[in-house]
């Protein structure tokens, strides 16, 4: 029997680790809908509660606390080679988040805590719950899980049968470690990049609570996800994956929208959709580096820029690029003339027989552009 934290292990290797933790009473499946995209630029790890979902339920006990559990993610970050990882988290799992961010603050790099808290209300709920649950088991609470986790007439059935499964003592030691967490007064010494995501229909940590928090942690920001309720990757997974990818992609999240500006719409559907995950980590590095750090730069107009892509695609005979930043060129404001001057230009430093097909390139894409809507 393993004394780690059952999880799954997504995306490549070599990418940025990603830690997602669960809410009581569900299993790492709460971010089905999500992690997999996360996994195209993270490696992207999510793990089980004691007791819950396949973790052993003897890796906790009576008057367990949050900093036992967030030892436990620990040992299983330092049995993968995990030194350092970015750390995201729903309720109780995201309260480990913030007691790791606050207490190893060396071990996270960046930090999403989604429909959790600094605490939760104090003890005598999460006691009362453990003592029901010790006696009667999860059966009878395990009925009332979707109006505690999701708005009317929703529901994720996979997740209720996990809550319903889970062990009894883990659970309930689980609730003893909700019942004795209070952050509030250790927030302000949280230095990682910090994301809070707050469902707006959530009863459990209702967006209070969240704002709360972003008052407390420096810098922090907050997001709030209409139609969502305590399971907000469950329930609006779209909402939560465009707030951790903005959060946690940084550059590439920048540089995505500058690429947009630039290539158009129509051309990033196509190159996203195109995406397979052995090219995933390309088009990552592509957003990051060349839109998020290079393109966002405003020493250089955009204009400008686009003056030099043009020479330095005729220079290496990038026709098919060439034809790409023709229509980026017009969308940055360059004049059919100006393009033509450009590529004059370059008839002189990169030789006449380049010069000749860029032309040709040129025309054909400012003849279509002349002709409707440029593709993109
Ligand atoms: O299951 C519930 O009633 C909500 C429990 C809670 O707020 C703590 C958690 O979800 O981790």
């Amino acid at each position: 029997m393993t004394n780690l934290l059952n999880h799954l292990s997504e995306g490549p290797a070599s990418a940025p680790p990603l830690l997602l933790g669960p809410s009581l009473g569900t299993s790492y499946a709460l971010w089905d809908a999500v992690a997999p995209e996360l996994s195209a630029a993270h490696r992207v790890i999510r793990w089980d509660l004691p007791g819950h979902g396949g973790s052993p339920a003897d890796l906790i006990g009576p008057g367990a606390t949050v900093a036992d559990l967030a030892e436990l993610v620990l040992a299983l970050a330092d049995s993968l080679g995990v030194e350092r990882f970015a750390y995201a988290g729903v309720s109780l799992g995201g309260a480990v988040g913030l007691h790791l961010a606050v207490h190893r603050p060396e071990r996270v790099s960046s930090l999403a805590v989604v429909c959790s808290s600094a605490h939760f209300d104090g003890a005598k709920p999460w006691q009362e719950r453990a003592t029901r649950v010790r006696e009667e088991g999860l059966a009878r609470l395990a009925e009332s899980a979707d109006a505690r986790w999701f708005t009317p007439g929703f529901t994720v059935p996979r997740l209720v049968r996990d809550h319903r499964d889970a062990d009894p003592e883990a659970y309930a030691a689980c609730c003893d470690a909700l019942a004795a967490f209070d952050l509030r007064d250790r927030a302000g010494e949280i230095s990682a990049p910090t994301l809070l995501i707050a469902g707006r229909e959530d009863p459990a940590t209702p967006p209070a609570h969240l704002r709360e928090l972003a008052d407390a942690v420096p810098g922090a920001t907050l997001t709030e996800i209409p139609g969502a309720s305590h399971l907000a990757p469950a329930e609006r997974p779209e909402a939560v994956l465009t707030a951790l990818r903005a959060h946690f992609d940084g550059d590439a999240g920048r540089g995505m929208a500058v690429r947009r500006e630039v290539l158009g719409d129509a051309h990033v559907d196509r190159a996203q959709a195109r995406q397979t995950p052995f090219t995933a980590r390309f088009q990552d590095f592509i957003s990051r580096y060349a839109w998020g750090e290079i393109w966002t730069d405003e020493t250089l107009s955009r204009r400008e820029r686009s003056m030099v892509t043009l020479t330095a695609l005729v220079a290496h005979g990038h026709y098919e690029e060439l034809a790409m930043h023709v229509r980026a060129a017009r969308r940055n404001g360059l004049t059919a003339d100006e393009i033509g001057a450009v590529l004059l230009q370059t008839a002189v430093y990169c030789g006449v027989p380049a010069a000749n097909s860029a032309f040709a390139t040129a025309q054909r894409v400012l003849a279509e552009e002349a002709d409707g809507p440029a593709a993109g």
